[in-house]
Order: structure tokens, then C-alpha cells, then sequence
């Protein structure tokens, strides 16, 4: 178990951040989802690695400013907009043009390493005289499980890199493979805590010491030899890639279906994680499509379009040595949905 203090024990007066981490697909948003239920004392930073912004329609903020952070991670490619929206939100907040939060939620992408995360808020002057990170909690897929580990270097860092651990989706797999996963999660981060999802909102207050974590080599208990932290990195950061499409066309319901099924042939393997928002005959709001690359892709209609704006979004990731082969798929793919509609 980690040391834990409290908020009280903070001699400071600056905003805490929590970085809600975890690989594509984890429960990030389900989870924030359930903080916002209980707390409206929060503000809402969400990093998406896609152009295209899916998750601030799925998130449930009401009163809560969420500012979304589209085209890349905070951890490299944006960090520098990180930096911006921070002391943007401060200077919003002390204007008092937004409601004066007093914790900020952080929801990194699923490929973002948690300590090029945290490493702004320590080497901005500016930024480090007013928020402090207070804690970085990552969600552990329970369905994708051990495999996940061996196959998404970026899933290690995240576990590796956490105060708290939390692992979702315990409901879709076996009392012996979750026994496995929290082994297996165990060795990676022994000092972190482990609780499913969701976690209470008092994790939001709790205040975890900072600590030196490994990068040095790592073997997994299942024998699979894993690179030291610094490779996995570089390769993270040059195999998960994604495309976005916008579509004006509408299609029958199971016409999306086949459609989505054809995506999924033609990325194979190499999809991690699909979501968007479809526009369906028949229905008035979108259709929301979300598939992390297991089982078939969970759709479910929502009442009305979240910005007004009916066109067809998805967002494409996949894990590939070439940069273009998920803007080829997707290319192929539009022309097949110009056929259909
Ligand atoms: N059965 C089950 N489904 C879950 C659970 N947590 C999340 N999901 C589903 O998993 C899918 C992905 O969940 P999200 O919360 O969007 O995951 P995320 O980490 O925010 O996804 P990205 O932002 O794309 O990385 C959604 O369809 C969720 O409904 C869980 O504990 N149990």
C-alpha cells in the first residue's frame, strides 16, 4: 500500500492536478464520469490523441468547465498547449468568468506517459508557483488483461507511473485472469494501491508522496521480455497512429453495422480503439459507436447531437509500423460509404 496523507497536510495554496491516465479504451471517461456525478468542485482538462474531439460530448459536466485538447498527447506533441490552457483556466478562474474549482482533472490520452504529464507543471515557472500534481491514477483494463501489457509498451508506463491503480471492467473477465492482471500489475508498481472501478471521489482529495519509479528493464511473470522504459517510449510514440473522419452522409442502422464490421476487417490486428458519433436514418440524435479492438463494437443512440452539429465523426487508432496505413484504411473506407449512402 502507498503512504497517504490528505489535503489538509498540502502547506500551500496551489491547485491541485490529478492525471486520470490509461491506454486507449481503459475507462478514463467512465470514470471521470462518475466523479462528476458526485463533484462539482472540479475542472476538466481532456487530451485526445485524435483531431477530432469525442470524449467532452461523452463527458456528463454540468457547471464544470471541461476544455478539450485535440491532435495529439500532452506528454509530447501538445505540451506546450498544456501550458496555455493551464493559465488560461487560472487567470478564468481568478476573473471569476468560470466557477472557482478547486481540484483539476486531467483525462491524458491513452497513449500519453504519465511523467511527460506531470513534467510542465514542474518546469513551467510560471505554472509550478500554481498548480501542484497531486496524484496520478490509471485505469487497468480488466478484459484486455495481462495481454494488454505485453502488447502496448504505453500500458506499462502508465501502470508504472501511477499512485493509484484502478482496474476496470472486472465485470467482463474471470475471477482467474483479474487474479492474474493484479499479479502481474503488482510486480510492475508495488507501492500503488489497487481498487476497481470506479474509484470513490474521495480519491480525488487523497495526496500520495512523490516517488522514484523504475526504468530500467522489465519481465513480465508470463517470461515476456520488455524494453527498458526509454525504448518503449520511442516506440509508443511512433506506432500508435490515428485518423479522424467527417462525413456529411447518413446510413440504415445495420448498413453502419456492416460498415463498421468492413473497418474492423480491413485494420485487422492493428485496431486499438474506435469511436464516433454516426448519423443513422431514422434517428434524431447520433449513434455512439465505441470499440477497443475486442468483442463487437457497443453502439448506443443518444437523444440529440451534443454541438448541433450532425455530421458523422469517428476516430481511428491503431498500432502499426506504418504512419499511413491507418489514413489509407480510412480513405478506403469513406469511398465504400459513399457507395452505400
Ligand atoms: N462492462 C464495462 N464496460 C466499461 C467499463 N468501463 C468502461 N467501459 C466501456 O469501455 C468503453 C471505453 O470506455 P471509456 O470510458 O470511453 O474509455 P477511455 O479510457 O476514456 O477511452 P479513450 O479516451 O478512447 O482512451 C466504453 O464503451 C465504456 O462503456 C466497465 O467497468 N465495465
Amino acid at each position: 500500500m502507498s503512504q497517504v496523507t490528505h489535503s489538509p497536510d498540502i502547506r500551500d495554496d496551489r491547485l491541485p492536478v490529478i492525471v486520470l491516465s490509461g491506454f486507449l479504451g481503459s475507462g478514463k471517461t467512465t470514470q471521470l464520469n462518475h466523479w462528476l456525478s458526485q463533484r462539482q468542485d472540479l475542472a476538466v482538462v481532456i487530451n485526445e490523441l485524435g483531431d477530432i474531439g469525442i470524449d467532452q460530448h461523452l463527458t456528463e459536466a454540468q457547471g464544470v468547465p471541461v476544455t478539450l485538447l485535440a491532435g495529439g498527447c500532452v506528454c509530447c506533441v501538445v505540451q506546450g498547449s498544456l501550458s496555455s490552457t493551464l493559465r488560461n483556466l487560472f487567470m478564468a478562474r481568478k476573473n471569476g468568468e468560470i466557477p472557482p474549482f478547486n481540484r483539476l482533472v486531467l483525462e491524458t490520452t491513452g497513449a500519453a506517459e504519465p511523467s511527460g504529464v506531470v513534467a510542465p507543471l514542474q518546469q513551467d515557472p510560471w505554472l509550478r508557483k500554481r498548480f501542484v500534481c497531486q496524484s496520478v491514477i490509471t485505469l487497468v483494463d480488466a478484459q484486455a488483461g495481462v495481454a494488454a501489457l505485453e502488447r502496448h509498451p504505453e500500458c506499462l508506463e502508465q501502470v508504472q507511473g501511477a499512485d493509484q491503480l484502478l482496474i476496470s471492467k472486472s465485470d467482463l473477465c474471470t475471477p482467474d485472469s483479474l487474479a492474474a492482471l493484479k499479479a502481474q500489475i503488482a510486480l510492475l508498481n508495488p507501492d500503488a494501491s489497487v481498487l476497481l472501478s470506479p474509484g470513490p471521489a474521495s480519491l480525488l482529495d487523497q495526496v500520495f508522496p512523490r516517488r522514484c519509479r523504475i526504468t530500467g528493464p522489465l519481465t513480465l511473470s508470463t517470461g515476456v521480455s520488455l524494453q527498458p522504459q526509454l525504448s518503449s517510449v520511442s516506440v509508443s510514440r511512433h506506432q500508435l497512429h490515428s485518423a479522424s473522419l467527417r462525413w456529411e452522409g447518413r446510413l440504415s442502422w445495420p448498413h453502419w453495422q456492416a460498415a463498421l464490421q468492413q473497418l474492423g476487417n480491413q485494420c485487422g490486428e492493428s485496431l486499438v480503439r474506435l469511436k464516433g458519433l454516426l448519423k443513422v436514418e431514422g434517428l434524431d440524435g447520433p449513434l455512439l459507436v465505441q470499440w477497443t479492438g475486442q468483442g463487437e463494437p457497443a453502439l448506443s443512440p443518444m437523444n440529440a447531437w451534443p454541438d448541433g452539429d450532425t455530421t458523422t465523426r469517428l476516430v481511428v487508432i491503431v498500432r502499426h509500423d506504418n504512419p499511413d496505413f491507418v489514413h489509407e484504411q480510412v480513405a478506403h473506407w469513406q469511398a465504400l460509404l459513399q457507395q452505400l449512402g
